[in-house]
């Protein structure tokens, strides 16, 4: 039995056609807590990802999902196209949809989520912008606002390799940091080592296999580090 919230990773391959992406990963994201995926670009984390939302097949081995209903899922490509005139408000409250389908009323309680979510990611005051026109870090808080407005149990993020300044980055973490207090398990994809290293927990992918998993410290050594990426290791 997997416990609530944790996700469980046996032997689990899948490819995109003929192309195995992942290879017999074994490993396990630890419920309530935020766990980071790193690797090298082509190294298989979108793929993780999109496995365990059940975007991309298993192709042998399994994924355990304990307990958690639908996944939020955040990915650097907003279902919203910039072409579509949405207010950062409506692209948030998309988010209780969820919940409630497109067709009924926002009740009272879907817009307080929304505002707190809103506030979560200090972007109250640019509640009614076009999301089109947002900087890059405005718009990652606010699809993070939309992940997190879904109030699932799980929430996958693919973050983006662009770096997102400091505050945006800061207040991303708080936010996560608070779903991961009230009992959400958070896997994020990061570019960013030093964001890695201060999670709870780290998988790190080379070419579709896992290379380690455990507390940051111990995943993120130099010598993995430099194997991951195909460089020398720098000490
Ligand atoms: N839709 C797709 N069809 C075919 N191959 C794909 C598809 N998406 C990804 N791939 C391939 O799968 C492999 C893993 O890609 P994936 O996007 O999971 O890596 P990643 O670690 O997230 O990379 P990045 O850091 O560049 O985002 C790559 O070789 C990529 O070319």
């Amino acid at each position: 039995m997997t416990g609530k919230g944790t996700i469980v990773l046996r032997d689990l391959s899948a490819s995109y056609g003929r192309r195995e992406v992942l290879r017999r990963v074994t490993a396990e994201v630890p419920a309530a807590r935020i766990t980071t995926v790193v690797g090298a670009n082509g190294a298989g984390k979108s793929s993780l990802l999109n496995v365990i939302a059940g975007v991309l097949p298993v192709s042998s081995g399994s994924v355990v999902t304990g307990g958690c209903g639908r996944p939020a899922y955040v990915t650097q490509h907003s279902e919203v196209s910039d072409s579509v005139p949405i207010t950062v408000r409506a692209a948030v409250t998309m988010g209780r949809w969820a919940h409630r389908g497109p067709w009924r009323r926002l009740t009272r309680r879907d817009r307080a989520v929304v505002d707190d979510c809103l506030a979560r990611l200090d972007i109250t005051s640019i509640a009614d912008r076009r999301l089109g026109v947002l900087s890059g870090g405005q718009r990652q808080r606010a699809l993070v606002a939309q992940g997190l407005a879904q109030q699932s149990d799980l929430l996958l993020l693919d973050e983006p390799s662009v770096g997102l300044d400091l505050p945006a980055q800061a207040r991303i973490e708080e936010a996560l940091q608070d779903a991961g207090r009230d009992g959400v398990t958070v896997l994020r994809v990061t570019h960013d080592l030093t964001v890695a290293g201060r999670a709870d927990h780290c998988l790190l992918l080379s070419a579709g296999t896992l290379l380690a998993e455990g507390p940051p410290n111990t995943v993120l050594t130099p010598e993995r580090v430099a194997t991951a990426w195909g460089v020398p290791p720098i000490h």
